[in-house]
């Protein structure tokens, strides 16, 4: 399939800790992400990624510690594997503050938290990025953080799913259907700031949530924050084709790319969605540099500084096996975890030893690696999205920041220069930029069914408490 006009999407992916995807860059001497927890590291990547024009800045989180290699943390603490990593919800109002344009996609894990104070926390950081939040919607898959929230284990794959189903139906009714449009008005001559006949109780008797009353924070400018998911389960792919707006994948080969696009897009449809109301962006690291030549040296200097045990050791937690076992030339057989099921069915499929890991582990991980020219680079990634069907790309950062800035100055305006990448920001929300269909969610949308501003479902806040009183 080719599209020879179709604008290629960008988002930055980083997550707040020093460690990411390519572990052991943290060594190397211009890196400065031991830094992540100085505001000003933030701020400053937030300040260069709009003037590269990115869409967003994904930042993926964890709840929990990979301690499943050599069953403890002694290699996550030293070679810092996501570990120490912070709050990403922290970050967003400070990166806000310095930006107009740049769109915010947090990962928050909802198995420990009540919708409620995720619906309102996000709801107040829509309101303060005037509409630029995303939600990087996840279940969680490491045991050790239900041990640190006090429970025994993980609770089963599916099980995790149908918990997500519901969070996402009481957060809709939250967002969508507590507020109408048209409630805050701030009138100071006649004393009304709400109108209490547009503020409607709502009502919540689930499996797992319970949930009476009024919303607590009025509509902010998307309502609902831009939804993205990354399950590729069945189940993952059943719920994520449901309710995201974009979905995020791995992937190194154009073949199975392309195959995973056509299935999402035939399933989106299947749920009564267009296929284009979902944006599919691959995950991806890129070693750019003037020519040719100096792309592959500087893919060598980077290369003598990274960590592929810590590789190996992420990797663990992902697929919830111990990897150190093993030895290079063994190749890993499929275990059945309650882990990311969509990572270890590759070991059903293919034949993968530790040697094959540790050589993908040196730079990019689970995601495909791009080095050359910054016309190279172009090229090869207008040929994956146009070969693939992907809408565009989540780009790992190597050395930081210094990778964001080679992509900038080297990729985008060749990008740009073949009409494959804006040379502006469009107007509006985060998901008006994406979408260009408004700022909330289309009626398609299974949180149309809630909204209380095109149909009430509820009773007006004040009929309500009346009826609690009597
Ligand atoms: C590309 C990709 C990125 C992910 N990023 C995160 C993340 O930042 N935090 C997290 O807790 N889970 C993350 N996950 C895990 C998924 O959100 C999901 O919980 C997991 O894949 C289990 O669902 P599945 O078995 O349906 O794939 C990611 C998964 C993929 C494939």
């Amino acid at each position: 399939m080719t599209n020879t006009s179709k604008k290629i999407l960008l988002n930055a992916f980083d997550m707040y800790c020093v460690g990411h995807i390519n572990h052991g860059l943290w060594t190397h001497p211009r890196d400065e992400s031991h830094r992540f927890n100085e505001l000003s590291y933030w701020t400053d990547l937030a300040k260069t990624l709009e003037n590269g024009l990115f869409d967003g800045l994904f930042i993926a989180d964890i709840t929990g510690v990979y301690d499943v290699y050599q069953n403890g943390i002694g290699l996550t603490l030293k070679e810092s594997i996501q570990l120490p990593s912070h709050d990403p919800s922290t970050l967003v109002s400070a990166m806000a503050a310095v930006t107009e344009n740049l769109g915010f996609g947090i990962t928050v894990n909802l198995s420990y938290e009540h919708p409620y104070q995720f619906a309102r926390r996000f709801a107040s950081l829509d309101h303060l990025s005037n509409g630029r939040i995303g939600w990087n919607i996840v279940t969680g898959y490491l045991d050790s953080a239900e041990r640190l929230i006090g429970q025994t284990g993980l609770k089963d794959h599916d099980l995790r799913y149908d918990q997500a189903e519901e969070f996402l139906e009481l957060s809709y009714k939250f967002w969508e259907g507590s507020w109408e449009n048209d409630a805050v008005i701030k009138d100071k001559v006649n004393r009304i700031f709400t109108n209490p006949a547009k503020v409607h109780a709502i009502q919540h008797h689930g499996r797992f949530y319970q949930s009476q009353g009024v919303f607590q924070v009025s509509p902010s400018r998307q309502r609902t924050p831009v939804l993205f998911q990354a399950g590729s389960s069945p189940r993952g792919l059943g719920f994520a084709t449901k309710h995201a707006e974009a979905v995020f994948i791995g992937g190194d080969n154009p073949e199975k790319i392309k195959k995973q696009v056509e299935q999402i897009r035939e399933l989106t449809a299947q749920q009564g969605r267009k296929a284009e109301d979902i944006k599919i962006f691959l995950g991806i690291t890129v070693v750019t540099a003037e020519t040719h030549k100096l792309a592959l040296e500087k893919l060598d200097e980077y290369q003598s500084y990274a960590n592929p045990e810590a590789g190996l050791a992420h990797f663990s937690s992902s697929i919830g096996q111990d990897l150190s076992i093993y030895q290079n030339d063994e190749a890993i057989p499929y275990q059945k975890t309650n882990s990311i099921v969509s990572v270890n069915n590759r070991f059903k499929e293919q034949k993968i030893t530790i040697q094959d890991l540790k050589n993908q582990h040196k730079l990019g991980g689970r995601y495909p690696l791009f080095i050359g020219s910054g016309s190279e680079v172009a090229e090869q990634l207008i040929q994956l999205v146009d070969t693939t069907g992907i809408d565009g790309f989540n780009l790992t950062r190597t050395v930081a920041p210094e990778s964001h800035q080679d992509f900038i100055r080297l990729v985008i305006p060749e990008l740009q220069s073949r009409g494959r990448f804006k040379t502006e920001y469009e107007k509006g929300s985060l998901r008006n930029k994406i979408f260009g269909k408004g700022d909330h969610l289309s009626t398609q949308h299974p949180a149309h069914e809630f909204r209380c501003y095109t149909q009430s479902k509820s009773q007006p806040a004040e009929q309500n408490l009346e009826k609690q009183t009597a």
